[in-house]
C-alpha cells in the first residue's frame, strides 16, 4: 500500500479485451483503455449498450483476464478476485439455501466474526438497504429488486476498500433507487471507498461521481472523462437543482447520444 491520498488506488493501463465469438470471428470489446482512480474517488462508467462497461468491471474485479494491458491495485497486479474488491454484478450471486441475514453475514463469517457479531453487521446493512424486516426470509421469497439489494448489503458487509458495482440500482423502482442513491452518498462520504460504478442513468452518474468515464463503442474505448465539480456533501434534491448539474447532464447525454447514433448507422 502506498498510503498516499493522490497515488492511484486502481490503475488500468492499455487494456484490450478480445472475445472469440461462436462464429469464430474476434470481437474487440475493449481497446486501449487507460485510467486511474485515486483512493476514495467515485468514478462512474457510462456509454451505449455493448461498449464494454461490464467487461471492464469484470477485468478490474479479476473475474476476467485482459487480452493485453494491466490492472493494478495499490501497485499490485490484479490476477484474480480479492475480498478487497467487493462486487455487485448484474447476475448477482446469493445463496438460495441461506436466509437473507445469513447471505449478508457471509463476508464477516469468512473473516471469522462470531455469530453474534456477523449477525449484528448483517442487520446494520440490511437496514441500510431497507430490508431489515426480511432478515429471516429466504431469497426465493423476495422480488428481483429486493435480491439486488441483498447483493448490495452483502458487499457492504464485507467492507472492501473498493466497490465495483454494475448497474446496482438497475432493477429497482424509481423511488427505491433514489433512496439507495442517497444511502450510497452518505456511506461514501463517511467511508470514502474507491468506487467504480456502471450505470445507464446519466442523472445517477452525475449525482454520485467525482468523475464520469464516457465510453464509445465498436470497439469499446474511453471517449472522454468528465470531472464532476459539484459541491460535497451532496443532497440529491439540492444537487439536481443546480444549473451546473443540468449542464453536466446535457454534456454527457449529447456525448453518449452521438455514439449511439453512430453505432446504429
Ligand atoms: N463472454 C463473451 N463472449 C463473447 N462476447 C462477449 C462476451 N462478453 C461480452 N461480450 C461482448 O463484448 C461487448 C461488450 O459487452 P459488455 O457486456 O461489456 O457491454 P456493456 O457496455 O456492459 O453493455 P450493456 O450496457 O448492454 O450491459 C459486447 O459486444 C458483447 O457482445
Amino acid at each position: 500500500m502506498t498510503g498516499q491520498a493522490d497515488a492511484p488506488h486502481i490503475s488500468v493501463d492499455h487494456v484490450n479485451k478480445r472475445f472469440q465469438t461462436a462464429s469464430r470471428a474476434q470481437l474487440q470489446a475493449l481497446k486501449d483503455v487507460s485510467f486511474a482512480a485515486t483512493r476514495g474517488e467515485f468514478i462512474s462508467i457510462v456509454g451505449p449498450s455493448g461498449c464494454g462497461k461490464s467487461t471492464l468491471l469484470y477485468i478490474v474485479a479479476g473475474l476476467l483476464d485482459a487480452s493485453d494491458g494491466t490492472v493494478t491495485v495499490d501497485d499490485e497486479r490484479v490476477t484474480g478476485p480479492s475480498p478487497e474488491r467487493g462486487v455487485v454484478l448484474q447476475n448477482f450471486s446469493i445463496f438460495p439455501w441461506r436466509r437473507v441475514i445469513d447471505n449478508v453475514a457471509y463476508g464477516p463469517e469468512m473473516r471469522g466474526a462470531s455469530r453474534q457479531e456477523r449477525r449484528r453487521i448483517a442487520r446494520q446493512y440490511l437496514e441500510t438497504v431497507g430490508l431489515g424486516e426480511f432478515a429471516e426470509y429466504f431469497p426465493r421469497e423476495l422480488s428481483g429488486g429486493m435480491k439486488q439489494r441483498i447483493a448490495i448489503a452483502q458487499m457492504l458487509a464485507c467492507n472492501p476498500s473498493i466497490f465495483l458495482m454494475d448497474e446496482p440500482f438497475g432493477a429497482l423502482d424509481a423511488l427505491t433507487r433514489e433512496v439507495l442513491q442517497e444511502q450510497l452518498l452518505r456511506l461514501w462520504e463517511r467511508d470514502r471507498k474507491t468506487v467504480l460504478f456502471v450505470t445507464h442513468s446519466i442523472d445517477e452518474a452525475v449525482l454520485l461521481s467525482d468523475r464520469v468515464i464516457v465510453m464509445a463503442t465498436r470497439p469499446g474505448r474511453i471517449k472522454e472523462i468528465v470531472p464532476i465539480d459539484l459541491p460535497r456533501p451532496r443532497r440529491a434534491e439540492e444537487i439536481r437543482a443546480l444549473p451546473q448539474f443540468g449542464t453536466l447532464r446535457r454534456h454527457i447525454w449529447a456525448s453518449i447520444r452521438a455514439e449511439t447514433l453512430e453505432m446504429m448507422q
